[in-house]
């Protein structure tokens, strides 16, 4: 089954666009799984395990983040590995992993993600140029997510700069990528902010079906009212992720499987409006 094809029937199997983001902090950990007489990787094991099986029937995807495994070291990584196991195959898996390399390079991270694991996707950096993607892009049944227009403040640093054509880098970056889509197998899509509502418009508008992964709701405070008006006219099918606001919604109480579990039913309900436009 391709990637679009993949992600299409997840979304309208679970009828919700979330994606839950998997970011194990240790520091965040609920009380009771920090006072388990385990190790570090365990803990985090235990843990992820059960936001899994917990959050399963409320959304289509799930994207672990690269950074807070390879905290753990070496274990970490092997975890990683355990963890995709657990995810039920009919989710999208989008490794977080934000790479973006050389040519050679980008090959060989290509071949780790796409080759030793199970995962569908993965977010890339396009900063090296748009040839740093095409190691990705063989295979219709893989997909990318590049950063196009980023959740956090610094998106002004660079992304929301204007060209001399008047363009902002995120929208030239959004169109750039429509091209080089018309001569890929492998899905192209994009990452923007849901912080990011009032200039999303015009960048999603240059590559209108571009598949979408929407960090920003939750913790970061993106408005999805606000959002689910830029995403109108688009046709791509979005991905909503949310991570700290769900997977630690139990932190202040002992039944914390269960908030976690209410955490993504609510947000999925939220987002409704959004999801009915495309399923
Ligand atoms: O690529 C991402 O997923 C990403 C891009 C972006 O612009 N902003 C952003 O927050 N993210 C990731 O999305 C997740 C957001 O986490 P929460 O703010 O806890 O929901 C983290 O894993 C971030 O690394």
């Amino acid at each position: 089954m391709s990637f679009l094809q993949k992600l299409a029937s997840a979304i309208s199997d679970n009828q919700s666009c979330l994606c839950v983001g998997l970011d194990p902090n240790l520091d965040l950990l609920p009380t009771d799984v920090q006072e388990l007489d385990k190790s570090d990787v365990q803990k985090v094991e235990r843990f992820l395990k059960t936001v899994i099986e917990v959050t399963q029937d409320h959304c289509a995807a799930y994207k672990p983040n690269l950074g807070f495994f390879e905290a753990l070291g070496s274990q970490g990584w092997e975890l990683f590995f355990r963890i995709l196991d657990e995810i039920p195959s009919d989710k999208i898996i989008i490794a977080d992993a934000k790479r973006g390399d050389i040519s050679s390079t980008a090959e060989h991270y290509s071949k780790a993600f796409f080759e030793q694991t199970e995962v569908d996707a993965i977010t890339l950096n396009p900063l090296m140029g748009f040839e740093t993607l095409e190691p990705f892009l063989a295979d219709k049944d893989k997909g990318i997510y590049t950063l196009a227009l980023t959740s956090n403040p610094g998106a002004a640093d660079l992304l929301l700069q204007k060209l001399s054509s008047g363009q902002t880098i995120s929208s030239y970056i959004a169109q750039q990528l429509s091209y080089k889509q018309e001569n890929s197998e492998g899905a192209i899509g994009m990452v923007v902010g849901a912080t990011q509502a009032e200039d999303l418009r015009p960048v999603i508008t240059e590559f209108s079906e571009a598949p979408l992964l929407i960090p920003g709701v939750g913790k970061q405070g993106g408005s999805i009212t606000a959002l689910a008006d830029a995403l109108d006219d688009h046709l791509g099918l979005p991905l909503i992720n949310s991570s700290r606001s769900i997977i630690y919604a139990g932190n202040d109480t002992s039944h914390w499987e269960q908030a976690v579990s209410e955490s993504a039913e609510q947000l999925t309900h939220q987002l409704r409006p959004i999801t009915k436009k495309y399923v």
